[in-house]
């Protein structure tokens, strides 16, 4: 079927931008709106990704061109329609006060929304079973290289032990950690001149995508390096830079991330950990909870308020916290502090503890940029490229996912057939693979949108939105082609399924993606 796809995508950015328009009279309190809002733009953006990727690719294999089709059919069907924000969500075009436009829009693309797609989804299902997938080529130079070294590296080393890792919730081995840090993972976006390779954040979601797909605790391992890495490199003072970036950058030392408190998760300007220079040294005490690999670190990026008499985001500041590495058997050895692990459903591979600090000493010279009050902004900051990581991060799941529902579908034989051959089944893998590439070429969008130097926690945002739904929803899909056997812990998708969950939650639940990303459209930046 011959549809004209920029046209439609100039129909539905008309749409987007009357959603826009509609927000004026209806107040950012009425949440499904602003953020129904945030979710067509989101939409609108993964068609304009799907497109130049298209056209990156000189129009694309058929392949291509049938997923694209198809992510254009379903997503303008889902602006017309209903567009899920979340399980039991559905955006409405009323729920803007658009049911009219909706309905011109549908009539401006009557062409594909009206249209049977059974066929395509049928032979888009046929082409992944005979071992095609859709063009993943960049334009950018090394980057297939350096993919074809990351995806070999998985196979070889993440595929065939990550599962039992996670049974068994065993940290990732050092030696693992040690393979890893020697193929540059730790420091890819770390200046040169502080010893990384000074790579782009586009090099970072293909390194993290390819990990991902072999495990999240694999793809999340070097999170916390870019987050360390991107605080000292954009607010650290030289001293720090040169000291903390090299190590970071080798693996030699691995941070954690310590924001998030038992009372204050998404509304961190709320949050009430203290830090008091005493004798020159900060003294630190506080709660802080759901911190990953806590115990196997070296360094804490600390977010805590330093000056008491402040409320909000004005009093914080980051602190920059050396602490001894942890063993099983002594877990915390820092005086002043201590924690307990929290049993998780999956993302294993690091550990999440609550943490509890009585007096931590830290180095006078510890505080981030030798000025306070700056933590919330630093790490705001921070957050646009752990976002963009958290995207490529859920693309790899999203990627793996969809391999195991493909390969079970191959393999399983129902009713004298495979189960592949079932339309039900084969509409899961086709819609599985359209929502992979949707958000794989979102997510690279956002990248190269970071990699401009500007501010992007708009893409950021929508990239990390769109992506967490693709992988939950491709886990669900996967698992439900695997029948009972995909709830038995023994196979590869029940994790899957668990460590695709998280990713809606963590680095902003999807709720404040989406009031980030209406937030900034309606201030006019994007
Ligand atoms: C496995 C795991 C690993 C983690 N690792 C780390 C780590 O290494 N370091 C760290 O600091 N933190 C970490 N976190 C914490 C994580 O960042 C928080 O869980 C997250 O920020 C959400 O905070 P919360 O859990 O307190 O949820 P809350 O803030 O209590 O929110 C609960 C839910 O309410 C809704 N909600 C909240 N605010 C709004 C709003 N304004 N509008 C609409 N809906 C809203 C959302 O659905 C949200 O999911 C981790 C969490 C998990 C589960």
């Amino acid at each position: 079927m011959s549809v004209d796809l920029g046209k439609v995508l100039g129909a539905a950015r008309g749409y987007r931008d009357l959603a826009r328009a509609a927000l004026a009279d209806i107040p950012a309190t009425n949440q499904r709106a602003h953020h129904g809002f945030a979710w067509i733009a989101t939409s609108v953006a993964a068609l304009e990704a799907v497109a130049d990727w298209l056209a990156a690719n000189g129009g694309g294999t058929e392949l291509d061109r049938q997923v694209a089709l198809l992510g254009f059919a379903e997503t303008l069907a889902q602006l017309t329609g209903g567009l899920p924000m979340g399980q039991n969500e559905l955006l409405r075009p009323g729920d803007l006060g658009l049911a009219g436009e909706a309905r011109d829009l549908a009539l401006a693309c009557a062409d594909l929304i009206d249209a049977d797609h059974a066929a395509t989804r049928t032979a888009v299902a046929a082409a992944l079973a005979a071992g095609q997938w859709p063009s993943e080529g960049l334009p950018e130079a090394d980057l297939d290289t350096i993919r074809d070294q990351f995806r070999r590296f998985t196979e070889a080393e993440i595929l065939p032990n990550a599962h039992k890792w996670h049974l068994a919730n065993d940290l990732i081995p050092d030696a693992t950690v040690q393979a890893m840090a020697d193929l540059g993972t730790f420091g890819a976006t770390i200046p040169a001149e502080f010893g990384g390779l000074g790579l782009s954040k586009l090099v970072m979601c293909v390194i993290t995508e390819e990990l991902s797909r072999g495990w999240i605790g694999a793809g999340s391992l070097g999170t916390r390096s870019e987050i360390a890495g991107e605080l000292v490199a954009m607010g650290g003072t030289p001293e720090q830079q040169q000291h903390w970036l090299p190590k970071i950058a080798s693996g030699e030392i691995l941070p954690t991330a310590v924001f998030t408190e038992p009372d204050t998760g998404s509304d961190l300007g709320s949050l009430q950990t203290r830090a008091r220079l005493v004798e020159g040294e900060w003294v630190i005490d506080g709660a802080k909870t759901w911190i990953t690999h806590a115990s196997r670190s070296d360094l804490m990026t600390l977010l805590c308020r330093t000056r008491p008499d402040t409320q909000g985001y004005a009093g914080l500041s980051m602190l920059l916290v050396p602490k001894p590495r942890g063993t099983d058997a002594d877990p915390f050895q820092a005086a002043g502090m201590s924690g307990s692990e929290i049993e998780v459903l999956g993302y294993r591979g690091m550990r999440e503890y609550a943490l509890q600090f009585d007096g931590l000493k830290a180095p006078g010279d510890a505080l981030l940029g030798g000025e306070e009050g700056q933590g919330f902004k630093q790490l705001m900051r921070t957050f646009e490229a752990a976002r963009i990581q958290t995207a490529a991060r859920a693309v790899g799941v999203a990627k793996r996912a969809l391999e195991l529902g493909l390969s079970y579908a191959l393999s399983r034989k129902q009713f004298g057939k495979a189960l592949l051959h079932f339309p039900r089944v084969a509409d899961k893998l086709a819609m599985s693979l359209t929502d992979f590439v949707l958000s794989r070429e979102l997510t690279y969008a956002a990248a190269r949108a970071k990699d401009t130097g500007k501010r992007c926690d708009i893409e950021a945002g929508m990239a990390k939105l769109l992506a967490a739904r693709a992988a939950w929803a491709n886990a669900d899909a996967s698992l439900q082609i695997h029948g009972g056997n995909g709830y038995a812990l023994e196979y590869e998708i029940s994790r899957v399924l668990c460590d695709a969950r998280i990713l809606n939650i963590f680095e902003g639940a999807a709720e404040i993606q989406a009031q980030v990303i209406a937030r900034g459209l309606l201030e006019g930046r994007n």
